[in-house]
């Protein structure tokens, strides 16, 4: 047992004289030692939920006390479910000598099966199965799929994976990430054998899947390397998946060269979810830990659970494991309570705090919202406040009107405008989306 595993056994001796019996052994107790590198240490907890109630409730009692041990350091808690998830779900692929390229891990639930189609990843989707099936007859294909953290790139991408290995299990996967990628430049440069590198990635890869590359940014050397062996591996015909937070363009410090290579490729970037997209999302991850959930629970979860779908997931396993702890049902206010935990309490939003973001949104003066302009770059921010106002707050059609100096038949003709524009693709409805969005970010804010 090293200094560090033996501080913990004491720490969490220590914990538990200073957290209730019962709050100890749901959340402490089942932490475990996992490792001490680089000044952080690592503990294993049982799943996504138990992580973020201790981040929330725990971290820094845990902290200051383990800094008494160990000096300056930070903490990082891993749930297990991802440990043996990867490890269980890690497909039998064709391994590859330690000369030669790693043999790619993926987790057995990053499937086109498991994955949700909505608006907001349909283009990705669909662009990322017809490679995987071989379905361009163009030779060299290259995909960018671009996202925000926890919307699906690498659930794409590994689905791109697994499906080219069931499909055409001859075919030589390589999986990595930029760091990873990175790593083994810098090392053959140090170690003088980049040209094996190279060769290695030009006869040994069928497909390449690269996540991360925004993290690419300001690498000289890495960035040439890359767009040396892209320029193969495109004449060679092989299939190339870029993934990462940014556009190509958005990237700083990006050599033009690898810029106009990654620009070659089908960029598609994946939106966060629609509410109907959600509300699927839910009861899908819900039904694979073998659980159907009323109606109600889902609409309510998918209402207020916007954006990360790592979020979305980490609340429906955190309802389930909250159930099953206290033996409660998971009704309404069972959601409410874990939602609560995850997000902090629920801020009521006024008219105040939604005029006010739609006129900073819009660029108009809260003046021209109650003026009698007509012009469409008034109409539509009035129009849009007076709908998120209908939604978000308990106020009546006359007392919303009011604060617009109308009456209430046109709050109800504003209302009745927006909710035609969201049913429609229209400009109107990503702007909503988006207000939406930024009204619950403020909502959840602590
Ligand atoms: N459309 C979807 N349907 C079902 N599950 C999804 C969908 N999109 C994402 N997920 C799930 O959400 C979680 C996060 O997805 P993923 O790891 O692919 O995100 P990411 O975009 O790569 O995020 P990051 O940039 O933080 O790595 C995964 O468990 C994944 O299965």
């Amino acid at each position: 047992m090293n200094r560090a595993e033996e501080a913990w056994i004491v720490l969490k001796e220590k914990l538990s004289q200073k957290i209730s019996e019962g709050s100890y052994r749901i959340w402490i107790q089942p932490l475990t030692f996992d490792s001490f590198e680089d000044n952080t240490l690592y503990l294993k907890c049982p799943n996504q939920f138990s992580a973020s109630w201790i981040r929330e409730h725990y971290l820094p009692l845990i902290q200051d006390e383990i800094r008494k041990e160990l000096g300056d350091c930070s903490i990082k808690l891993i749930p297990v479910e991802r440990v043996k998830d990867a490890k269980k779900r890690q497909l039998h692929l064709p391994t590859f000598s330690p000369t030669e390229l790693p043999q790619p891990r993926f987790c057995q639930w990053f499937t086109f099966e498991e994955f949700v189609v909505g608006e907001s990843n349909q283009y990705a989707y669909e662009v990322c199965k017809n490679v995987a099936y071989g379905g361009s007859k163009r030779t060299g294909e290259v995909v960018f799929l671009q996202a925000d953290s926890g919307l699906g790139k690498s659930h794409l991408a590994q689905a791109v994976g697994q499906y080219v290995y069931k499909r055409a299990p001859q075919k030589r996967l390589c999986y990595i990430n930029a760091n990873d990628f990175t790593h083994q430049v810098v090392r053959a440069l140090k170690d003088g054998n980049l040209e094996d590198l190279k060769e290695r990635y030009r006869r040994k890869v069928d497909v390449l899947l690269l996540e991360e590359v925004h993290s690419f940014s300001g690498r000289k050397r890495t960035q040439a390397e890359l767009a040396n062996t892209l320029d193969y591996l495109l004449d060679s015909g092989k299939l190339v998946v870029f993934t990462s937070s940014r556009l190509p363009r958005e990237i700083p410090k990006l050599d033009s060269q690898l810029r106009s290579r990654l620009d070659l490729g089908i960029i598609t970037s994946i939106n966060p979810p629609d509410y109907e997209t959600r509300v699927k999302i839910i009861e899908r991850k819900a039904r694979r830990h073998g659980v159907s959930l009323d109606r109600g629970v889902v609409e309510y979860m998918a209402h207020y659970l916007r954006g990360d779908i790592r979020r979305i997931e980490g609340a429906v396993v955190g309802l389930i494991t909250k159930s099953s702890i206290q033996k409660r049902p998971m009704d309404l206010n069972l959601a409410q309570e874990v939602l609560q935990e995850m997000m902090g309490d629920l801020e009521p939003l006024n008219l105040k705090k939604i005029i006010s973001l739609v006129v900073r949104h819009f660029n108009v003066s809260v003046e021209e919202l109650r003026s009698s302009s007509r012009k469409k770059s008034v109409t539509v921010p009035r129009q849009i406040a007076m709908y998120l106002a209908r939604t978000y707050t308990d106020e009546t059609l006359n007392v919303i009107g009011k604060e617009f100096k109308r009456d209430h038949a046109t709050v109800v003709h504003a209302v009745k405008k927006i909710e035609k524009g969201l049913k429609m693709n229209s400009k109107i409805k990503h702007q909503v989306e988006f207000l939406k969005e930024q009204l619950e970010k403020e909502r959840w804010r602590k």
